[in-house]
């Protein structure tokens, strides 16, 4: 995927880095947006993201989920890289790209008022060391990078600010073995649709 470095004016940015600081609840490492994929409660972004690495090592997948805070759930996915789908370079951007839009569904009113926050402003991750999903620092002040996740979290942005649009479900990717714990990962409803839904199982 050929996507291009830019530079980033930070008074001209939305900038977010530590998860307690400003704008922090935009990376995907902050608590208090968990989310419920296939009956799975996980405890944020960055664990759904990691768990789409192994989709063949549901042992993994637990592990990593079982672990909730995202930066131990990192280096475990990190410490077992080995086992990363084949194809994970060509479709790790459209599974973060999923993973937001999971994050959004199922913390509509909050990420979406922090998303609708940052204004028209671009939103940029900012990061020490990682140009892909964020932006570095330059010898001028300015920020540097191919800042994915940041030009991810924008896309999301216009779909309910530009295009005024709840999200009604987040369809699963056509990608093959989209898989959590053996089974084919489904449609993800709100969080509000996942209790009710549970209401009607009990119901019978
Ligand atoms: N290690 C680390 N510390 C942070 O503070 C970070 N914000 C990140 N970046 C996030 O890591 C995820 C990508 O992981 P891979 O490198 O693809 O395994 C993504 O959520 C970045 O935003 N990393």
């Amino acid at each position: 995927m050929n996507i291009k470095e830019k530079i980033y004016n930070i008074s001209d940015s939305v900038v977010f880095s530590k998860t307690t600081a400003a704008f922090g609840g935009l990376s995907n490492m902050a608590s208090g947006y968990s989310l419920f994929v296939n009956e799975v409660n996980i405890a944020n972004s960055e664990i759904l993201y990691q768990i789409c690495r192994f989709p063949l090592f549901p042992k993994l997948q637990e592990d990593i989920i079982s672990l909730e805070n995202p930066m131990e759930a990192k280096a475990l996915a990190r410490k077992y890289e080995k086992y990363t789908r084949q194809d994970w370079e060509n479709v790790k951007v459209d599974i973060m790209r999923w993973c937001l839009q999971v994050k959004l569904i199922q913390n509509e009113d909050t990420f979406s008022e922090l998303l609708k926050s940052t204004g028209d402003k671009a939103i940029v991750e900012y990061s020490a060391k990682d140009p892909f999903w964020g932006a570095v620092p330059t010898e001028n002040g300015k920020l540097q990078g191919k800042n994915v996740l940041g030009r991810l979290l924008t896309e999301v942005r216009e779909i309910i600010v530009k295009q005024n649009q709840k999200l009604e479900m987040v369809s699963p990717l056509t990608i093959p073995a989209f898989l959590l714990f053996n089974y084919p990962i489904e449609a993800v409803h709100t969080a509000e649709y996942s209790v009710e839904d549970l209401d009607n199982v009990y119901a019978y």
